[in-house]
């Protein structure tokens, strides 16, 4: 173990290239001694509580089947767009499913019911396209699918790719609070049964570099996630950014590094943990090496991404955990249900009323 840029330890080295802690899950087994669990429980959380981003390696979800998600990402979107509306992202931000053309949503850290400043930061276009995906039985947030001729065997696979990664998160979960030191450590299991979580699948399609370094485009904005965590998935092409805990403001690269899962901590995790553990600033720009442009005009490579946001329960209320807090640590947010909490969030994400057409796709 080294210690790299940031405060925490990690298995990288500058030289690596790699500025995020690394964290081999392979010792966390059903079978594995509570002391093997608590050392990377312990190592998760310190990440959690320094960064609030950390690789996993050795998590459980296969190469093989992070292979195929991408294969079919992609398929996905190279699909017409007239197709991909046939399964289209309901107007407003009360149901995130289904695909979401290049500039429907946007992203910002900003909470306000204010849709004029909404409108003022849709100036700034996010150029991605996505489709979300929750769990066949969330009643509140019902899939948004495809006919199953224009894409077969699509719902089926990322069916069972959601419950895969839910699997995975609740193992994560439980090395959180074991790390952390709950006096449960399966403690935040209750409140997520998987069934409101959230896959995304993102395509950054190609743009021009300049339109993304003179600031009239963006790829993502910067955000914090609004769950308890998030797994992320990215292809080869580099260009997510994490804000650098000793220098806020500043943001270090989050280079690919095969099959890991970058995970992170979301908004609701930080609340409960009364700020313990840290839910970080992150975006996705220019990616991170030159030769990722073509051409003249410096076309950007496309970017392949997929976020698995996990959520606790849609009326899961998120309280301070009791070990958070004390006399000289007193009690910071006030409890909140998760529905309330993401449609604050979501206001100005998605507008009421879309545009009746889309005509163009960058
Ligand atoms: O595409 C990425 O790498 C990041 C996506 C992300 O941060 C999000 O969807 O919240
Ligand atoms: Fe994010």
């Amino acid at each position: 173990m080294e210690s790299v840029e940031g405060n925490a330890t990690t298995t990288g080295s500058e030289s690596s290239g790699f500025n995020l802690p690394i964290i081999d899950f392979a010792g966390w087994k059903a079978d594995s001694t509570k002391e093997q669990r608590y050392e990377i429980g312990k190592k998760l959380a310190d990440a959690c509580h320094n960064v609030g981003f950390v690789y996993i390696i050795n998590h459980g979800v296969s190469p093989e089947l992070l292979a195929e998600a991408f294969g079919w990402s992609k398929r996905l979107f190279d699909l017409s767009l007239e197709e991909k509306m046939l399964a289209p992202h309901p107007d407003g931000p009360a149901v995130h499913r289904g695909y979401s053309y290049p500039g429907l949503e946007k992203v910002s850290q900003v909470i306000s019911t204010n849709d004029e400043l909404g409108e003022k930061l849709r100036e700034v276009k996010d150029c991605k396209e996505s489709y979300e995906i929750g769990s066949e039985e969330n009643e509140e947030q019902p899939n948004v699918w495809l006919p199953e001729e224009v894409l077969p065997g699509y719902r089926e696979f990322m069916t069972k790719f959601y419950w895969e990664c839910s699997k995975v998160s609740r193992e994560v979960l439980t090395a959180i609070g074991t790390g952390m030191g709950l006096r449960d450590p399966e403690f935040l299991l209750k409140f997520h049964s998987g069934h409101n979580n959230q896959l995304r699948l993102l395509h950054y399609p190609p743009i021009p570099a300049a339109e993304l370094e003179n600031g009239s485009s963006a790829r993502m904005p910067a955000h914090s996630d609004w769950g308890s965590i998030t797994f992320l998935f990215q292809d080869d092409t580099g260009g997510l950014e994490v804000e650098n805990q000793n220098e806020p403001g500043t943001f270090i690269k989050a280079h690919p590094l095969k099959n890991a899962i970058i995970m992170n901590v979301g908004d609701l995790l930080m609340r409960w943990s009364n700020d313990y553990l840290r839910s970080t600033l992150h975006r996705v720009t220019l990616p991170s090496v030159p030769d990722r442009f073509t051409g003249e005009e410096r076309m950007t490579r496309a970017r392949y991404s997929i976020p698995y946001f996990v959520s606790p329960d849609i009326d899961a209320v998120i309280e301070c955990l009791s070990e958070c807090a004390d006399e000289s640590n007193p009690v910071k947010y006030k409890p909140v249900v998760q529905r309330e909490y993401r449609l604050l969030r979501a206001k100005l994400q998605y507008r009421e009323t879309a545009p009746a057409t889309v005509t163009a796709m960058s």
